[in-house]
């Protein structure tokens, strides 16, 4: 609390109480404002859905999954060489693949030789922010506790300013339903500026609706094999 807030309590010099909005965490996140009812049936619809998405995405044949990747490596090395007038120095966060989720790995190796600083997310701490850990290719990796490939701990830790998420499920209007730990949108309520938010998925994993809640932050650009399908860069 501020000290002015202090020093004038009880004065009866204001008509209402100094607002205290400025002081909350900004990746704080209410749980009241969700009818908990309703946030555990989305909940439970979003776990089937990852199932179910999971399975699909896993059962794509080897020709179609390699097609796919080539297109979306083209895609997205374009949307990052339109978007920046010099790639050297851009922090851009990658993601390791796990579970079928489409591998841009050689576009990671490429841009790290054009000069951009790649980084990793990692979970340092459970249902708090990702932090993030530089990436190069003679970084040793470690696993974390989903087996998930990472930079070791005294890896460089560094603020993207472009942001690839994996995409589990997606939506027209830039939804991203992910691997539910809800690091993303934690993440991205924590950082200032925020960063460019951009959704990597192959065209498959295309949804009528996430059912968003309060602390879904939608993508700015959501790329697949198809293109670009949901851009709001230009807003
Ligand atoms: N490649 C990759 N790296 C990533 C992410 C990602 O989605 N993909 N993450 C993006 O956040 C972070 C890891 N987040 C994860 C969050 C949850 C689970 C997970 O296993 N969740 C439960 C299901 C929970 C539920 O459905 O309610 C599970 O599958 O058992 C895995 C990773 C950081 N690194
Ligand atoms: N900013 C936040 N503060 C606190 N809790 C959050 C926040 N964002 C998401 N959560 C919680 O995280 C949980 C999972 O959220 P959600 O279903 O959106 O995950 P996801 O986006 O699929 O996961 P991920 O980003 O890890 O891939 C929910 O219970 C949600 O309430």
């Amino acid at each position: 609390m501020s000290d002015d807030s202090e020093k004038f309590q009880g004065t009866g010099r204001f008509s209402s109480p100094p607002c205290l909005a400025a002081e909350i965490a900004p990746d704080y996140f209410d749980p009241l404002a969700v009818d908990p009812e309703q946030a555990r049936d989305v909940a439970r619809w979003r776990k089937a859905e990852r199932v179910r998405l999971g399975k699909a995405r896993a059962s794509m044949s080897v020709e179609e999954r390699s097609a796919a990747t080539g297109m979306l490596t083209e895609c997205v090395r374009t949307a990052l060489y339109d978007r920046c007038c010099d790639v050297r120095g851009v922090v851009l966060s990658f993601y390791w693949p796990i579970r079928g989720e489409p591998d841009l790995r050689p576009l990671m190796r490429e841009l790290h030789g054009a000069g951009m600083n790649i980084v990793l997310p990692v979970v340092e701490t459970r249902a708090a922010p990702l932090v993030f850990r530089l990436w190069t290719p003679e970084t040793r990796m470690l696993r974390d506790q989903w087996q998930i490939p990472v930079p070791p701990p005294d890896a460089p830790g560094l603020v993207p300013e472009i942001v690839l998420a994996p995409l589990v499920g997606w939506t027209d209007n830039g939804y991203r339903l992910g691997n539910g730990g809800g690091y993303f949108d934690r993440t991205l309520a924590a950082l200032t500026p925020r960063p460019l938010l951009i959704g990597i998925g192959f065209e498959s994993a295309r949804l009528p609706t996430i059912y968003p809640q309060p602390h879904d932050i939608p993508l700015d650009l959501i790329l697949t094999e198809a293109g670009e399908r949901c851009n709001h860069t230009n807003e």
